[in-house]
């Protein structure tokens, strides 16, 4: 099963107004557009932008594929959709590229939706009262069952695309174009920050919103054993250090690096190393740990975050870490990507006692701290 998203961003943006289409516009330092597919980077397989034929060179930097867009969102719509035709999709979430603050949880909600259903939404109740008129009041309507509409809306990929096919246009979005075909389409929670830029002024509240989340961090634990055997040094934290013993493991052994990459993926709440290099897959016998942990920054940055500081601390009598501690942490900010001041590697004894103080092993617990990038 394949997942993938369309972020359509052909529009003009003549009701935000402005220099550019509300799209490219800044939004926190970054185009709007920039925002939106960072949500849907690591939780579908595929993302393909829509573009309009003006704005190609703009896009290119995503490294995504590129589909130019047409005249209607429908239209832009359906030009991904053909896109994608054959290349194994089997559900689509179709997402406004002006929506840049849909949530995670709106996002996996939306696909978790389709796995009973042929087609899922978000949406809010409508919970102000509902007035007709023009300057003046004249009715009101009934708000229950009402509801505001968001995106991504997903569907099974092959009766979405044929429903477009054969839709005759003029449709808002791709739920009306769904139930036209006759495919029921359930509702899952929509997310207030879930706006889409309209207006103006709802950049501004975007902002504000974007503001607030810069608070999120995300705190990650590791720890780690390895029991000494035979050989003439250990690898600890990217570094070959000369011992008078080795550390036995299935990969290098590296127990400072496996305990960092495992609070990285706890971070994430993305399990940990045997989860996405499981120990009987023989292609990872006597791996490098850099792999792993090059792996876990991966993830971090498909996120959309990025470290703000580790800590490791090794547990062993010997051999003594002291002199070894710039150059580890110099290896590790080589391997993750970022600047050794932000990686802390420290050492302990365990006074003698236990595993560590009979020196049949070396423990290392580390911690990670992730920020929104
Ligand atoms: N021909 C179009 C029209 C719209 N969109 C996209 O559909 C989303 C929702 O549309 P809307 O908010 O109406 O965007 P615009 O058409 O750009 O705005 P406006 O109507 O104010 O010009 C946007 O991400 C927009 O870029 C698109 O890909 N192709
Ligand atoms: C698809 C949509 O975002 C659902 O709310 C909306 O229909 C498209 O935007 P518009 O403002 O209605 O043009």
């Amino acid at each position: 099963m394949t997942t993938a998203a369309i972020i359509v961003a052909a529009g003009r943006g003549t009701r935000a107004g402005g220099d550019l289409p509300k799209q490219w516009q800044d939004l926190a330092g970054q185009p709007v557009l920039v925002h939106s597919v960072r949500a849907f980077r690591g939780l579908v397989d595929q993302i393909v932008l829509v573009i309009h034929p003006e704005d190609i060179a703009r896009a290119e930097g995503f490294g995504l594929p590129i589909v130019t867009g047409a005249d209607t969102r429908a239209g832009s719509v359906r030009n991904a959709l053909e896109w994608l035709d054959g290349r194994g999709v089997t559900k689509v979430l179709i997402h406004d590229g002006a929506r840049p603050l849909v949530p995670e949880a709106v996002v996996t909600a939306v696909l978790g939706a389709l796995d009973s259903a042929p087609g899922a939404a978000p949406a809010l109740p409508v919970s102000d009262a509902l007035w007709r008129g023009t300057a003046q009041v004249e009715g009101t309507a009934a708000r229950d069952g009402l509801w505001r509409a968001q995106t991504p809306q997903g569907f099974h990929f092959e009766s979405i695309l044929a429903a477009h096919r054969a839709h005759p246009g003029g449709a808002a979005d791709d739920v009306e174009v769904a139930r036209w075909a006759g495919h029921a389409v359930t509702i899952v929670p929509g997310d207030e920050d879930n706006l889409k830029l309209t207006y103006p002024g709802d950049f501004t509240r975007a902002a504000s919103i974007l503001k607030g989340r810069k608070m999120e961090i995300r705190l990650g634990n590791g720890f780690d054993v390895h029991a000494f055997t035979e050989g003439n040094g250990v690898w600890l934290c990217g570094v070959h250090v000369p011992h008078g013993r080795a550390l036995l493991g299935h990969s290098d052994a590296d127990v400072g690096m496996h305990a960092l990459t495992d609070a990285i993926y706890g971070a994430l709440a993305e399990g940990d190393i045997g989860v996405h290099f499981p120990p009987s897959d023989p292609q990872w016998k006597g791996a490098a740990s850099h792999i792993f942990l090059r792996h876990a920054m991966e993830r971090v940055a498909a996120r959309g975050y990025r470290v703000a500081n580790c800590d490791v601390t090794l547990v062993c009598e010997r051999p003594k870490i002291g002199p070894h501690q710039a150059a580890m942490r110099a290896a590790l900010a080589d391997i993750m990507g970022i600047e050794a001041e932000r990686i802390s590697v420290k050492a302990t004894t365990s006074e003698r006692l236990g595993f560590t103080g009979r020196e049949e092993g070396i423990a290392a617990l580390a911690s990670c701290t992730l920020v929104p990038a």
